[in-house]
């Protein structure tokens, strides 16, 4: 990789903030006074604790909540891995933009900001499985859009994805840094059959062998691998890091997107929930390696941010708890000894 590509990546991780853990202390302090058993909200209690670390306020809000959905193409296509054409990424982003689609329903219904960032989609990334999917520069450039795109003060950041030919992408990125065979990673996405998932594997199988030691570096995994929307979620989960954003990632994709930044940093994606456990079958082997919370469980396998901007419903109702209950003495309740 080119010199200053690399101190640009160098620079984007180094002395990341950490968790504020007086906040997080300051929560579980009042949440042992609230009137219910210790305990008893159990991934709710969690949720506001790790909300109030990463904001760094002991009573978190969520005044201004915002999904990002990036969008890219793929070369990787050209293998035929997905049932769609890639000309349906530009089209979604279409209606996006109108309002249409699922994402702009469940953003609207959480009291979430929606918005949607294109990444030159009439520029597919190169076919990985043949040389690398970007230039060290356009991958700097990918993550640097994703990077600019985090608004500073946001209370919580919800990210999506859209790019026919993704979830490919994402099996590959998962493999890379957490270990193959590809059939471990390798899921229907949109509507593989049998079939159409043994060739994805295949094809999978065929890009790590090709980049090989490369993969190594969880950056060079990203660029070779990965699609511009991919990159961009990369560059958005650091720069909510840098302005103490917590973040809800999405299923299969974005969960593998935001992914070799926990090989780059042991806590690198703590500042990160998962919004829900995609039905896509490599995500729940994701969510594992992550060893990050993931709060809902819906059989829902679509992308777009959706799982993530719908887990904002518990986030909201978690700090609603924090804020809004009575304590044992303010209800005139016993508390046990
Ligand atoms: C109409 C439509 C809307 C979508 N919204 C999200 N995706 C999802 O499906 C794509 C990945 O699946 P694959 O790897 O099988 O191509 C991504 O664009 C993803 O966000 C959609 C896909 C389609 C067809
Ligand atoms: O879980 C995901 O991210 C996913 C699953 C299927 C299609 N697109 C995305």
């Amino acid at each position: 990789m080119m010199a200053n590509t690399a101190d640009f990546l160098q620079d984007l991780v180094r002395k990341l903030p950490g968790a504020d853990v007086a906040a997080a202390a300051a929560v579980m302090q009042r949440q042992a006074i609230l009137t219910k058993p210790p305990g008893s909200l159990g991934v709710l209690e969690e949720a506001v604790s790790w909300l109030a670390a990463w904001q760094r306020r002991d009573m978190p809000r969520l005044d201004q909540v915002d999904v990002v959905v990036f969008a890219g193409n793929h070369g990787v296509t050209a293998q035929g891995i997905s049932p769609y054409p890639s000309s349906v990424t530009e089209q979604m982003v279409a209606n996006f933009e109108a309002g249409g689609a699922a994402i702009n329903q469940i953003a609207k219904a959480n009291g979430a900001a929606f918005s949607v960032v294109p990444l030159m989609l009439d520029r597919p990334t190169a076919d990985f499985t043949v040389e690398p999917a970007m230039t060290p520069l356009e991958f700097r450039r990918a993550l640097a859009v994703g990077y600019d795109a985090v608004v500073p003060g946001t209370d919580l950041l919800c990210l999506g994805e859209m790019g026919i030919g993704n979830t490919t992408a994402a099996a590959a990125i998962s493999a890379a840094l957490f270990g193959g065979p590809a059939a471990r990673w390798a899921g229907r996405g949109t509507g593989l059959d049998a079939d159409g998932v043994s060739h994805k594997a295949a094809v999978v199988d065929r890009a790590l062998a090709l980049h090989g030691e490369a993969l190594n570096d969880p950056w060079e995994v990203a660029r070779r691998l990965g699609g511009r929307e991919t990159a961009a979620i990369l560059g958005a989960v650091l720069a909510a890091r840098r302005h103490s954003i917590p973040v809800l990632l999405d299923g299969f994709v974005c969960s593998a997107a935001a992914a070799p930044l926990s090989k780059l940093l042991p806590d690198g994606l703590d500042h990160c929930m998962i919004g829900h456990v995609s039905a896509e079958a490599g995500h729940r082997h994701l969510v594992q390696e992550l060893h990050r919370p993931a709060l809902l469980n819906l059989d829902m396998r679509l992308g777009e941010g959706s799982g993530a901007a719908l887990a904002v419903s518990i986030v909201r109702a978690a700090v609603a708890c924090h804020t809004g209950m009575a304590t044992f003495t303010q209800a005139g309740v016993t508390n046990r000894d």
